[in-house]
């Protein structure tokens, strides 16, 4: 079974082809992680799968129905999340109160000025369990402005994870986070994955995160895929080596 079936996906910007032809299979249930140097095309990949754009060839099939064309909405009502790099989420708002739009949205309730008791119970459910699984809810009251970045990002996983998605897309999650605080949000990766079974794809700079989190990397470079496979697979693949994790970010 497979759940993400991206099949010879290429994106051209003008004379300049920034992704060409990358598959890549994505059972339910795994991590996979994109890596690849700076302008490897990771981001424009991701962009194609997340539906930010179309691919100039090739198709992406999500979980048996073909999406190459798909607008977000579609893509999010069939249960694709994306994170993106800079935390996107309301500073302003507390961590209840974010997550509480995330949950009203997927139920259909955004618009209602008043709910009966049986929707806002299922709303108070969905926000609950959106915050004990990512170990916020001892802090549903604080605001998300005041928040540690590792928590930013915790509160809008929160708010992707209302969705109840069967893919979710991480976009560099410890992008700019400290030493501790991307190892709390690698931990809160993990046991989404590992405790709950969620399939995630993500993109990641961090090599201690990506190897100690992915089931298997995709390698870009140049476009093009150059490696797919295991951890130890990828650690041992000479031409990763040298295209690669031998150079200094
Ligand atoms: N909208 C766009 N228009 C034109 N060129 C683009 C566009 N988006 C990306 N590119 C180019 O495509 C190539 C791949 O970029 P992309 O951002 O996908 O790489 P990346 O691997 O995500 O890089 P980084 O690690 O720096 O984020 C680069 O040469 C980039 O300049």
């Amino acid at each position: 079974m497979t759940m993400l079936d991206v099949r010879g996906v290429t994106k051209q910007f003008g004379s300049l082809v920034a992704v060409s032809e990358v598959s890549m299979l994505v059972a339910p249930g795994e991590l996979r992680a994109i890596i690849g140097p700076n302008g490897a095309g990771k981001t424009t990949f991701f962009n194609m799968i997340s539906g930010f754009f179309p691919p100039t060839r090739g198709e992406i099939v999500f979980d048996g129905t073909t999406i190459t064309r798909m607008p977000v909405a579609a893509r999010v009502a069939m249960g694709m999340a994306r994170t993106f790099q800079i935390t996107e989420i309301f500073p302003e708002l507390t961590v209840g109160q974010n997550v509480r739009i995330g949950v009203e949205s997927a139920l259909g309730l955004r618009q209602r000025v008043w709910l009966g008791g049986r929707d806002a119970a299922a709303v108070r459910q969905g926000i609950e369990e959106a915050l004990v699984m990512t170990g916020l809810a001892s802090k549903a009251g604080r605001l998300v402005g005041e928040l540690s970045h590792g928590d930013q990002r915790a509160a809008e996983i929160a708010t992707a994870l209302t969705l109840k998605p069967r893919l979710l897309l991480l976009d560099e999650p410890t992008a700019g986070m400290g030493e501790h605080e991307t190892y709390a949000v690698a931990n809160l990766i993990r046991r989404l994955h590992r405790n709950s079974s969620y399939t995630i794809v993500l993109i990641e700079h961090d090599m201690r995160v990506v190897f100690n989190l992915a089931d298997k990397i995709t390698v870009l470079t140049e476009g093009k895929l150059l490696a797919e496979g295991t951890p130890a697979e990828i650690a041992d693949n000479p031409a990763v080596q040298e295209a690669y994790l031998g150079k200094a970010e």
